[in-house]
């Protein structure tokens, strides 16, 4: 079969860092009709490689081919008009433009005559953009004030609409709900149907296995294979991108269960914004799993309880004192710990180092009479590093140039080294490969045994399942389904949450 897009040699080093180190005989090409996924763990070069594709990262060795022809974009919106979209993973829209005006970025000259806009053809435009991912919102909203899902659909509108040939997709499910996961893939299918060349990035092997027609993995920015889907099976894929067995770590932490002790986070008929009374004794060296479909509530939940929110009622009295008046710093003082989901917006400080946004969680440690010692911070940092495998030159690191499953291992070591009494986690292992995945869950075990009561807000259901003491599904707004150990099936919790 006649190859869309091929690439060779890639090869890309940022000071030590090589973030691709192909050979020059590695080749890795991309079939019409057929979709390519990418695995590998964090840090092994797959966002690198599609910022190559689209010319937003120079290259320093290495060629790519479209339709047979050298392809040299010079960024972005040059790939775009020689047919190569992507939707990158973390997003780039511009906060303070509108939704129309995001979609039809770099189209402006289709909705402007003389330098005058016309906003009915402009609306127009946006409408049937946004139509192709069934997206029907806001056109005059700013963009900074979306969900992240419907970031991304736009993101992925603004791809299909230019007709690209090739589409790249990096991470983009981890964000989106069932409904729109499943748009995502229909639109995925159609496009590859339609004779396009699809190159898909996840840390989702079940995805690889049901989605793409072929894997290749990267580790340590080399490309260590290329299989058909059909001829590995998902422990297969993992096993090529971390080189060693999973399982058996997973196994040692169901047998590690104790019973939870005292009730630490007691909440009362709170109201989070749009929810209904929402009530929890949570116990110390407990994990309460919070589960249920975008909109449920559970996000809210997470973010009320954490101070990130305020509610419209109700109380929540940590070991004996009333937290309800207290917003998140103050929450975060009291001992509640929280981990957001939208990791660049609401957690960490991209232009810090790696031990100052780890420090971020301390800073009542490392203040002597009133400055700031943030170097004491180092060690720590370093611990955490090799903890949670970050891969990083060092501390000193900036968390801008770090790939993003190693970003929210950072936003998780802020946390996990604490003497915290209470996490409250919104989705804490997206956008994290299988290996530290597994160490996370071992350290979030730990903690769990070590008294630490905590809370866990996720899409995945397994790892609701592995983790939790107990489960509790949420529809519109309200606890409609709580489960305890032995916990039920995958299938009867995706039940409880229709
Ligand atoms: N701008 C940059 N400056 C310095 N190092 C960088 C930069 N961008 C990426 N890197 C490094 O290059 C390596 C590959 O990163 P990349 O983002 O491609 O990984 P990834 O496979 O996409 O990981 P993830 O699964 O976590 O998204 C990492 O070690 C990362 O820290």
């Amino acid at each position: 079969m006649a190859h869309l897009f091929e690439m060779r040699g890639l090869r890309k080093s940022y000071d030590v860092v090589k973030a691709l180190a192909w050979d020059d005989a590695t080749t890795v090409t991309v079939a019409p009709g057929r979709v390519l996924g990418l695995a590998g763990e964090n840090g092994a070069g797959k966002s690198t490689l599609l910022g190559a594709i689209v010319g937003s990262v120079a290259l320093d060795a290495g060629e790519l081919r479209l339709d047979g022809a050298s392809y040299e974009p010079h960024g972005p919106f040059d790939a775009l008009s020689k047919g190569v979209a992507m939707i990158p993973q973390e997003t780039l829209l511009s906060p303070t433009l509108t939704v129309a005006e995001n979609v039809l970025l770099g189209r402006e000259a289709e909705y402007t005559r003389f330098g005058v806009i016309n906003g009915r053809r402009r609306d127009r435009l946006a409408r049937e953009a946004l139509g192709l991912v069934e997206l029907d919102i806001d056109l005059r909203g700013m963009c900074g004030s979306l969900v992240i899902e419907h970031k991304k659909m736009i993101e992925l509108a603004r791809a299909l609409a230019a007709r690209p040939r090739v589409l790249l997709v990096d991470e983009t499910s981890n964000v989106l709900s069932r409904d729109g996961a499943q748009i995502l893939f229909d639109r995925i299918a159609s496009f590859a149907a339609a004779g396009g060349a699809v190159v898909f990035v996840t840390h989702r092997l079940d995805e690889i296995s049901t989605y793409c027609d072929e894997v290749t993995v990267l580790k340590d920015g080399k490309v260590v294979a290329t299989h058909p889907t059909g001829e590995v099976s998902e422990s297969d894929i993992a096993h090529l991108m971390v080189g060693r067995e999973l399982e058996g770590e997973i196994s040692h932490l169901e047998a590690a269960r104790s019973e939870p002790g005292e009730v630490v986070l007691s909440v009362r008929a709170l109201r989070p914004a749009g929810c209904a009374e929402f009530s929890l004794d949570l116990r110390a060296g407990e994990i309460v799993g919070i589960g249920g479909l975008v909109g449920c509530g559970a996000d809210a939940v997470a973010r009320t309880l954490a101070g990130a929110l305020p509610a419209a009622a109700g109380r929540i009295v940590l070991s004996g004192t009333d937290v309800t008046g207290l917003g998140l710093p103050g929450r975060i003082a009291a001992g509640i710990a929280y981990v957001p989901k939208d990791r660049d917006d609401e957690g960490l400080l991209l232009g810090a180092s790696i031990r100052d946004n780890i420090a971020l969680g301390s800073l009542d440690r490392y203040s002597r009479a009133g400055f700031m010692a943030l170097s004491a911070g180092s060690a720590a940092a370093e611990e955490q590093i090799s903890d949670l495998s970050i891969k990083a030159g060092s501390h000193r690191t900036l968390v801008s140039q770090l790939s993003g499953g190693n970003r929210q291992k950072v936003l998780l070591g802020r946390w996990l080294h604490r003497d915290v009494p209470v996490l409250v986690l919104n989705n804490p292992t997206r956008g994290v490969d299988v290996g530290a995945k597994t160490e996370i869950y071992r350290l979030l075990e730990h903690a769990r045994a070590a008294g630490k009561a905590i809370v866990i807000v996720s899409d995945e259901l397994p790892e609701l399942l592995r983790l939790s003491d107990r489960v509790l599904i949420m529809r519109h707004g309200a606890v409609t389904t709580e489960e305890h150990r032995p916990l039920p099936t995958e299938q009867q919790l995706i039940g409880a949450m229709l």
